[in-house]
């Protein structure tokens, strides 16, 4: 098939539009253009990129074999920052095999070992809210989960140097957030070491000082044994030919875990929040079942029907990445009876998906109970992705999301501060709530916490 360009503004102009605007771009094109529609988002040569949203033709994508792809087309700009050994930028067998090592850490099983932490650091984090305070669900959140990610990715206890990478870590992220800033990953030519106060050198300088923790925790580690955290689950690993990762693989996978696995959690997690206080009666539900549940044992709590569902409807309603790993067509390929030609980008639309009448009744409505009685398939139902490419922290952050909402909601009482809806606004590689989302009053203390005593 001859591939149109559907919408015939410029190339430019679209991919500007698409950054600055993602889900009403989005929403414009599949009203416009029906579903697959064809844009160019990607600078000002773009190819063609044909977005779906149909589960019939997302399986069909998610089953193709690999080959036919080439998945570094849109991946590449993270390299400066996760390395080229991440798992983000491999191929074929070499991601199979990174995929093989990393997975067993984060099976359902060993979330076990996870939970307690998980409690714990929720429960020093908010211990100094009392009932009138403002909170900032970014900084709470974001707070939260680098906290989590750094003592159980990482596995380092809280000390100099855990202090250390955290705030190094916590001012890179943000300053990769800022427009000004991610455009540095995007053209290749303004990075330029021109020293310490130029914005690339001020990039590499801390780059470096991170990249040295975390060197001296992998050769410290290297001396120990018996520890449970993914790091050392990582360390031990072994590949089909007996083989190991080496130090820079390490680095690399513990950076990308990082960024993939902290401000997602975060963002998906102000979503939760903003989305029950937003809606009374999802609210009163969530809150009686917490209230009739001990909360002593952390399989409990992710095992309630009710805070399961309300984590899976905020991942539909505002899926935290709004797309799939783009793929470039090596090989021409069929899909849904069409045929796309070499050089067109093939995207997956969580976003769209998510939000198809064939499948969802009122989507625009945030309804956990559509998920009590039903199950989507994984075609229909995707906020994690999926195929060869399909996230690996599935279990880990549902496990974390239920456990941190639990926490909370079971030792606070919150209202939201401001009353204008949020919308959803781009924050890196995440969808936020808008700033009237972000914050929350604690209006009291509850009296039914039953939180684990650790
Ligand atoms: C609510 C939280 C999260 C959401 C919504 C999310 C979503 C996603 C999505 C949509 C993808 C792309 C999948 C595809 O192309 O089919 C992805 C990939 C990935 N995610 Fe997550 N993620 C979350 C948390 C995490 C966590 C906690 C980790 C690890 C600590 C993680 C690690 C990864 C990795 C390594 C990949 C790349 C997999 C590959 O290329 O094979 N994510 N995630």
């Amino acid at each position: 098939m001859q591939v149109n360009f559907q919408n015939k503004n410029p190339a430019l102009w679209q991919t500007l539009q698409l950054i600055s605007q993602p889900t009403k771009f989005l929403e414009n094109c599949i009203e416009r253009y029906g579903d697959p529609f064809t844009v160019r988002v990607l600078g000002l040569n773009s190819p063609p990129v044909v977005f779906f949203s149909d589960p019939q033709a997302i399986k069909e994508i998610f089953t193709l074999p690999g080959e036919k792809f080439d998945f570094k087309k849109a991946t590449h700009v993270f390299k400066p920052l996760m390395g080229d050994k991440s798992i983000i930028l491999q191929e074929g067998r070499s991601h199979q095999r990174q995929k093989q090592l990393m997975m067993p850490a984060f099976h359902g099983d060993r979330m076990k070992t996870y939970g307690e932490i998980i409690c714990q650091i929720t429960t020093e984090v908010i211990q100094n809210w009392t009932p009138g305070k403002v909170i900032s669900l970014q900084q709470e959140m974001s707070n939260i989960t680098l906290q989590i990610i750094l003592q159980v990715v990482f596995g380092i206890s809280p000390g100099s140097r855990y202090n250390k990478i955290k705030e190094l870590l916590s001012s890179l992220l943000d300053d990769v957030t800022k427009p000004w800033y991610s455009s540095l990953f995007f053209f290749p030519p303004l990075q330029k070491d021109l020293g310490a106060w130029s914005p690339w050198g001020q990039f590499l300088r801390r780059r470096q000082e991170i990249d040295e923790l975390i060197y001296s925790e992998i050769y410290q580690r290297r001396q120990e044994q018996f520890r449970t955290d993914i790091l050392s689950l990582l360390m031990s690993a072994q590949d089909e030919d007996g083989q190991q990762m080496t130090d820079v693989e390490l680095r690399d996978q513990l950076v990308s875990l990082l960024l993939l696995g902290y401000e997602t959690t975060a963002a998906a997690l102000s979503w939760a929040l903003y989305l029950t206080h937003s809606a009374p009666q999802v609210l009163a539900n969530l809150s009686s079942e917490l209230a009739q549940t001990s909360l002593e044992n952390p399989e409990k709590i992710t095992a309630l029907p009710y805070l399961t569902a309300v984590c899976q409807e905020t991942l539909r309603i505002y899926p935290i990445g709004l797309i799939c790993t783009p793929r470039m067509v090596k090989e021409t390929v069929q899909i849904n009876g069409e045929s796309f030609g070499i050089g067109t980008i093939i995207v997956p639309c969580i976003y769209l998906a998510h939000r198809r009448r064939e499948t969802y009744s009122q989507p625009d409505k945030f309804l956990p109970e559509r998920f009590l009685n039903h199950r989507f398939s994984p075609y229909e139902y995707l906020p994690f992705g999926g195929g060869i490419r399909g996230c690996i922290g599935v279990a880990f952050s549902m496990y974390e999301m239920k456990l941190v909402l639990a926490t909370i909601l079971s030792n606070f009482e919150l209202t939201l501060a401001d009353s204008r809806l949020a919308h959803p606004v781009r924050r890196g590689i995440t969808i936020v709530p808008s700033a009237s989302g972000m914050k929350m009053i604690v209006t009291a203390q509850r009296q039914f916490a039953k939180v684990p005593v650790l």
